[in-house]
């Protein structure tokens, strides 16, 4: 405990002589004492009492840290799940055998890529290989911290003869060397979500010690992202809806895909319907497949199953060319019903077209809506809509990311996403979000063949002219809307009988979409364009894609745009054109040729995985959690991140009744007369502060902080007596059965296991509760330096006890508070 911040603060004072205490040990208060007692806070000096005016009292600081807490969660999930502890048991036990599925599933991959399993070891390691490092490359190391790789070579160890390959790593202060089995047992690449930051310093080897304090936030930005991911699943488990009828429509309307299934498409079937009609709960489902693997019929079955149910189906797509697609291709599958109504609101629509769809929607006549981020306008009100299909989700903004999280509370939500986010994390995540993966391509699909070299003119030409002559049709993909009349004008020099168009995001929006549709007809055959292509688009007879000044695209866009073409059964091709050699880095090259060897089909997607892991954390966490990841680099963060969401479940907390916690610390301030006099219904409000304190944290807070707007800040006794019900809140809260103080020692008999412990401790961020608490004998224990009158030790419980705020999970009943905590080692 804070032994000597509390000293100090109580400095010159004897307060076991302001406070005479009493032998009752009883945690209640006790009414009749405080009611009559004398005024204790007008004994103080003068001098203690501007001190204590000056400083912001620890209640005040404590209620400003549940109230962002509190505001912090609200703002995620705009309803708090209230169940009892049964309940919440059973939650957790779903959650925890959710999460045992995914696990499981990693495990078979893992073993079916033929990865030797090890039952001692985790399922899951993103250490680095040290033979794959280059030098220059930024590494971590998991007790030292970040380092340069220089190279590995051989050395001879100090006890022996044989040399041995060493990795040498360049520190801020000098070089380490270090076994390369040893290496691959303890580094991490150190990558960030933004790829062009690079660590701003290295590491010390003599002092590790700014290292612990980074990966310690690094931990415990970890245990914050496990408990919101596990309170928004509990949230979701909340959300209740009938399962829809599974009916003999469905199969008739699965048998009408003119092509068989792929497994992975069936086991997405099956997932999906599962879901819609097994389930209690909303759906929240991701189907991550490669590009042109077939997720589009996956959705298309989810709406009709919600569809024929009589509800309505929203089918947003990030651009107007792909919400035109989508319209027609859900046109098209659902031609054979004419009561099934499409509809499409998007930029192309007059402004009367628009209202008239939007009272449509709202009539409930209309089934299936189709469009871009109009859709999700505030005028836009559906009369019973049923499911959200969300294409590339996170092409979205922040603020329509964030109505569509707003639908998740209500209705089922199906997300279809080409970005090869890494498929370990998915599964790891199974637990909080289900996925469904497509990794197998429809049969008779060729792989595309790509081709990377310095532009010329003729290669371009020949390219062309080839795809033209087995009568297909070209994309010609820049980066910028500069420069694509040039190409327009190069290209019908070179063609002159052939038709050929512009499209960028830029053109007027009736313009654009009939240049596509021309396109997708065949009436153009080369269209010059930005990346408005990049995602979705599917016209099966492209397949050829010319992509010039390939330099300027990530190569998640370029592995995107590649998939616009070989969606068919005919040989693909991609030209990746750079202007000049000299104008590339090395690695810039290494990366594209590595594009350019990859071209079996879904390989593009464990070869992009790592590019795009990287990307899709920001997709899948937020950006505001990116920051958190530069304390450790991505790797290393994802593995502690797995480390705790396996381990869920021996970190959980269980609170005891706020009743049966027993806190025996002999304090029964009196209340000031004056003070007493002064209130409205004193005995009211010692009740109501009771009350509050049984209920839950924050009722405390809120009592607290009205009875300070109404008479002002109470005086010390009062202030005593609120903290007294502060800690024993607190205590119940983190299984806390009893707290009592003998001579130098503080005790705490709990229920929390040591490991939730080591938690609590390791995030607090003073050295002095980190190494002044131990853990023995199911109790948490604080020896003092000196014994401390009560009232200090009162203070420093109550710090100690508000470490874990924040990092759990409440989940509220009328008579009992859960709390779900999670630590790592
Ligand atoms: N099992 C299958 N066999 C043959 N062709 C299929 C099969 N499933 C889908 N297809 C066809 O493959 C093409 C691509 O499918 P779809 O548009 O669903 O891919 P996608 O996964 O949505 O791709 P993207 O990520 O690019 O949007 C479509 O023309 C579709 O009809």
């Amino acid at each position: 405990m804070a032994v000597a911040k509390a000293s100090l603060l109580f400095e010159g004072f004897r307060l076991s002589k302001l406070f005479p205490t009493t032998q009752n040990s009883s945690s209640s208060i006790n009414l009749t004492k405080v009611l009559n007692a004398d005024a204790v806070y007008t004994k103080l000096s003068p001098r203690v009492q501007t001190a204590r005016q000056q400083e912001r009292d620890s209640i005040s600081l404590l209620n400003d840290r549940i109230r962002r807490e509190h505001s912090k969660r609200d703002q995620s999930i705009p309803l708090r799940p209230a169940m009892d502890s049964e309940e919440a048991d059973k939650y957790i036990h779903l959650v925890k055998e959710q999460q045992q599925r995914g696990l499981q599933k990693l495990k078979t991959d893992r073993a079916k890529q033929g990865a030797p399993h090890d039952s001692a070891q985790p399922t899951f390691s993103y250490k680095v290989d040290p033979y794959t490092l280059r030098s220059g490359d930024y590494v971590v190391h998991r007790k030292v911290g970040i380092g340069r790789f220089v190279g590995i070579k051989f050395d001879v160890p100090k006890d022996s003869k044989e040399p041995i390959e060493y990795v040498f790593i360049e520190y801020a202060d000098g070089m380490a060397k270090l076994p390369v089995k040893q290496a691959s047992r303890l580094l991490y690449r150190y990558n960030l979500p933004n790829e062009t930051k690079r660590p701003r310093t290295l590491s010390k080897l003599s002092d590790t010690s700014a290292w612990k304090r980074r990966r310690m936030k690094g931990k415990v930005a970890v245990q914050k992202m496990v408990v919101d991911l596990m309170e928004l699943y509990l949230h979701r488990l909340k959300q209740k809806r009938p399962p829809y009828p599974k009916t003999s429509a469905m199969a008739e309307f699965a048998s009408q895909f003119p092509f068989e299934p792929t497994p992975d498409q069936k086991q997405a079937f099956l997932d999906v319907e599962r879901d819609l009609t097994e389930r209690e709960n909303p759906m929240d489902r991701l189907i991550c497949g490669d590009v042109g693997f077939g997720k589009t019929e996956v959705a298309l079955r989810a709406i009709f199953c919600v569809v024929s149910a009589g509800k309505q189906a929203m089918v947003l797509a990030p651009t107007i060319v792909l919400a035109k697609q989508h319209f027609d291709v859900v046109s098209e599958r659902f031609s054979r019903y004419p009561n099934i109504r499409v509809g499409l609101l998007s930029r192309f629509q007059t402004k009367s077209e628009k209202e008239e769809y939007l009272s449509v929607i709202k009539d409930g006549h209309v089934d299936i809506m189709v469009g871009t981020h109009s859709l999700l306008g505030n005028r836009v009100e559906y009369n019973n809509l049923g499911l959200l299909v969300v294409d590339e989700e996170q092409r979205f903004g922040v603020k329509q990311k964030e109505k569509i999280a707003s639908f998740k509370t209500s209705v089922d939500v199906l997300t279809l996403s080409a970005t090869p986010i890494p498929r370990t994390l998915y599964l790891a995540l199974t637990g909080f979000r289900d996925a469904s993966l497509i990794s197998t391509p429809p049969p008779e699909r060729v792989p595309i063949r790509t081709h990377l070299s310095a532009y010329s003119k003729d290669k371009v030409i020949s390219a062309i002219k080839h795809e033209l002559d087995r009568g297909g049709r070209v994309f010609y993909v820049l980066p910028r809307i500069k420069g694509l009349e040039d190409v327009m004008e190069f290209l019908e020099q070179a063609f002159p009988h052939v038709e050929i168009a512009i499209a960028h995001g830029k053109q007027y929006s009736k313009q654009l979409e009939e240049t596509m549709e021309r396109f997708a007809r065949g009436d153009i055959r080369i269209l010059v364009c930005t990346n408005i292509v990049e995602s979705g688009l599917d016209i099966q007879n492209a397949n050829t894609i010319i992509i010039q000044d390939v330099q300027h695209f990530g190569l998640a866009q370029l592995y995107q745009l590649r998939g616009r073409v070989g969606r068919a059964d005919k040989e693909a091709h991609a030209h990746l054109f750079y202007p000049d050699k000299s104008l590339l880095s090395d690695h810039a090259l290494e990366r594209l040729a590595a594009l350019e060897e990859c071209c079996e089909l879904g390989q593009g997607f464990q070869l992009a995985e790592r590019d795009m892991a990287i990307r899709g954390f920001g997709n899948i966490f937020g950006e505001q959690q990116t920051g958190d990841v530069g304390n450790v680099g991505i790797d290393l963060f994802f593995e502690m991140l797995f480390e705790s969401l396996s381990k869920v479940d021996e970190h959980r907390v269980i609170s005891v009744p706020y009743h049966g916690m027993k806190l025996d610390i002999n304090i029964n301030p009196h209340l000031p007369t004056d003070y007493i006099n002064n209130l409205e219904n004193p005995m009211q409000i010692i009740n109501g502060a009771e009350k509050a304190a049984e209920k839950d944290i924050f009722s405390l807070m809120q009592f607290t902080e009205n009875l300070r707007h109404q008479y002002g800040k109470e005086p010390y006794s009062m202030e005593i007596l609120l903290k007294k019900l502060y800690v024993r809140r607190m205590a119940a809260d983190l299984g806390i059965i009893s707290i009592y103080a003998s001579g130098k020692m503080v005790g705490m008999k709990t229920n929390m296991s040591k490991k939730v412990f080591k938690l609590i401790t390791d995030s607090a961020t003073s050295d002095v509760h980190q190494n002044s608490l131990i853990f023995e004998d199911g109790q948490i224990k604080a020896e003092l330096l000196l014994e401390l009158p009560k009232e200090h030790i009162l203070c420093d419980i109550q710090l100690a006890l508000s470490i874990p705020l924040g990092q759990s999970i409440y989940i509220r009943s009328k008579s009992h508070t859960e709390r779900i905590a999670l630590a790592q080692d």
